[in-house]
């Protein structure tokens, strides 16, 4: 599966982005599926925005989104439900986890959305690997922040793929828990032969990028 970005740009930023140069705004991009592109943008300058126009999320921009050669705009309905559910994967900066189910619960939900892509076993298995095991029967509200994003980072990949969009997703985990999560993601990307986008506000050498661009 694969992206195609022609000359995107939010409507109500639309001034602000063309006074500075973008490899993303305003440009004509192709993605292929099992490329691993890092989008490196200072905070403001529309991480979130991108994230959420290409997940559908947003409709107020110029320019035309492609998944597969087919114009966002006219995916709707259970197509975009199995885009969702079956291609695009997504950790979103604020997490979205449900506060008030445990930590388990929120990634069985996921899991369970579609025939499964993995057994639940594996719930426990990536919780182990992350060190998240001790709080999956806690409710997702009460973990700490850090703990929320090992949890975000698993229910993203307990469900099937073509490319996984991350959000900032290490931005409250140190250096250890970083390389865990980032050598899980590898893994799984690289057995589905999926392709990733990372935003982050730096460089960074947590994977081998076929792409950086800066927003
Ligand atoms: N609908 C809107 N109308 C006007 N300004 C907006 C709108 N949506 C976003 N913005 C502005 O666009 C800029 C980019 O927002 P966005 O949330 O995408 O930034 P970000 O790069 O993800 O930032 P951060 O790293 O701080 O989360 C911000 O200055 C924000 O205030």
């Amino acid at each position: 599966m694969q992206l195609e970005l022609k000359q995107i740009v939010p409507i109500p930023l639309k001034d602000k982005f063309s006074k500075r140069g973008s490899d993303i705004w305003n440009n004509n991009l192709h993605f292929s599926k099992g490329e691993w592109i890092k989008i490196k943008a200072p905070s403001g300058t529309g991480k979130t925005t991108f994230i959420h126009i290409i997940y559908k999320l947003r409709h107020d921009y110029e320019g035309t989104v492609l998944w597969s050669n087919n114009e966002l705009t006219k995916i709707a309905g259970d197509d975009l439900a199995q885009l969702r559910q079956k291609n695009i994967s997504v950790i979103f900066q604020d997490l979205r986890l449900f506060p008030n189910v445990t930590a388990r619960e929120n990634i069985e939900l996921k899991r369970v959305l579609q025939t499964p892509f993995y057994e639940k076993n594996m719930i426990d298995a990536m919780a182990e690997r992350l060190g998240v095991s001790h709080i999956l029967d806690q409710r997702a509200g009460l973990c700490s922040y850090g703990e929320q994003q090992r949890i975000a980072i698993i229910r993203a990949l307990i469900q099937p793929f073509d490319w996984l969009i991350m959000d900032e997703p290490f931005s409250h985990l140190d250096q250890e828990n970083i390389g865990k999560a980032a050598a899980l993601i590898a893994e799984e990307c690289t057995k589905r032969k999926a392709g990733f986008m990372l935003t982050d506000l730096d460089e960074d050498s947590h994977f081998k990028y076929t792409k950086v661009l800066n927003l």
